[in-house]
């Protein structure tokens, strides 16, 4: 079979999933969208994708995409070859129903592009008999409207398999995500590229809510901040070393450089905490905490952060329930 005629379905089409979906649409290869509050606007319209100056906010290009189906039915879909899942990690329960639909046991490939740890574990779970595969997506994009993104970084994804049983699926995504123009790598060892990202995701996702709703310029500021920044990601080396994945000092230095030329951003999960959506507190902090625990390693500022965002969402709960009294 010519692998553009492979089949994909998107679960999730929100920033990054219309975002990547898209591309992938545009480069011809089949997309069949599961859509819930964007299903009228991608059908009318189908999909926008942005690409934004960062520091202007200057509109450099806007490309219009025509998606093979949009559904608000899985079963209207049907098996595919390939399913993206890019919903947030909180709902992953809620999709296990619609994926049965989609997922033809033995013959599609799951890829999660989500944040944190754990969730290829959880689609392995319900899906025993399919191939996992999960995309570490750099990318700094937001949806604006019903089905339109805005891309301010196009970085990178890094695309690797469940325990790394399916390295040729693994490649074959590779292909398919660098014909449609995105910077992809193949990820040897998943795990490894998991905690790697923690090393951003844990201190600058977490410090941005628990340092009171801020950006990772007001991080980068504080030198207290910045050095809990910097033990958090000691901590998640050490957990990453405990299972076999070393992390260099230089990649540690690293993120710190990359940030900087990040200015204000808002991490996702700082932008679901404003928007008082739920945040994927245990996939980004929850599972290495508790991983890293079992591996009998003491991560006291990974607890503290978790415990002081699980109370600013707590209070945040509170808040609106006094408000709407
Ligand atoms: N945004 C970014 O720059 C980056 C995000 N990530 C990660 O990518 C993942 C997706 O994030 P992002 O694209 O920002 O998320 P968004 O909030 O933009 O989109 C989430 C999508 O999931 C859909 N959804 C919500 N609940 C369900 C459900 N029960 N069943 C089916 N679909 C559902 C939403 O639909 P509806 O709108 O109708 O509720 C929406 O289409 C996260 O894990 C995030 O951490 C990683 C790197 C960068
Ligand atoms: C690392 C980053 C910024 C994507 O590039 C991200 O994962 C996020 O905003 O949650």
């Amino acid at each position: 079979m010519n692998l553009k005629e492979k089949s994909w379905g998107l679960v999730g089409p929100g920033a990054v999933g219309l975002y990547y979906g898209g591309l992938l649409a545009v480069d011809g290869r089949q997309l069949h969208v599961l859509a819930r509050s964007d299903a009228a606007a991608l059908k009318s319209q189908g999909i926008i994708i942005s690409r934004i100056q960062a520091k202007t906010g200057e509109v450099l290009n806007e490309t219009t995409i025509r998606p093979e189906s949009v559904a608000t039915d899985a079963g209207s879909i049907g098996p595919v070859d390939f399913v993206l899942i890019a919903a947030k990690s909180t709902v992953n329960e809620r999709l296990i129903e619609p994926l049965k639909a989609l997922v033809e046991p033995g013959r599609t490939a799951i890829l999660t592009l989500q944040n944190g740890m754990g969730n290829a574990e959880f689609f392995a779970r319900h899906f025993p008999e399919n191939p996992i595969l999960s995309g570490l997506c750099f990318v700094c994009v937001n949806r604006v409207a019903p089905g339109v993104v805005e891309n301010y970084h196009p970085g990178r994804v890094e695309i690797g398999s469940l325990q790394d049983s399916w390295p040729e699926l693994a490649q074959e995504a590779v292909g398919a995500f660098s014909a449609a123009g995105v910077k992809t790598n193949f990820s040897p060892v998943l795990d490894a590229a998991l905690w790697r990202k923690l090393c951003w995701n844990v201190p600058f996702n977490g410090l941005s809510i628990a340092g009171g709703a801020i950006t990772c310029d007001q991080i980068l500021a504080d030198p207290a901040l910045k050095s809990r920044a910097r033990r958090l990601m000691e901590e998640v080396r050490a957990a990453a070393a405990s299972f076999g994945h070393e992390i260099s000092d230089s990649f540690l230095d690293g993120q710190f450089t990359v940030t900087e030329k990040m200015g204000a951003y808002q991490p996702s999960s700082l932008i679901d905490f404003v928007e008082d959506r739920p945040v994927e507190v245990e996939a980004i902090w929850g599972e290495p905490l508790r991983r890293g625990i079992a591996a009998g390693l003491e991560m006291p500022e990974l607890q503290r952060l978790h415990d002081s965002i699980v109370q600013a969402i707590q209070q945040r709960e509170a808040s609106a329930r006094s408000q709407s009294l």
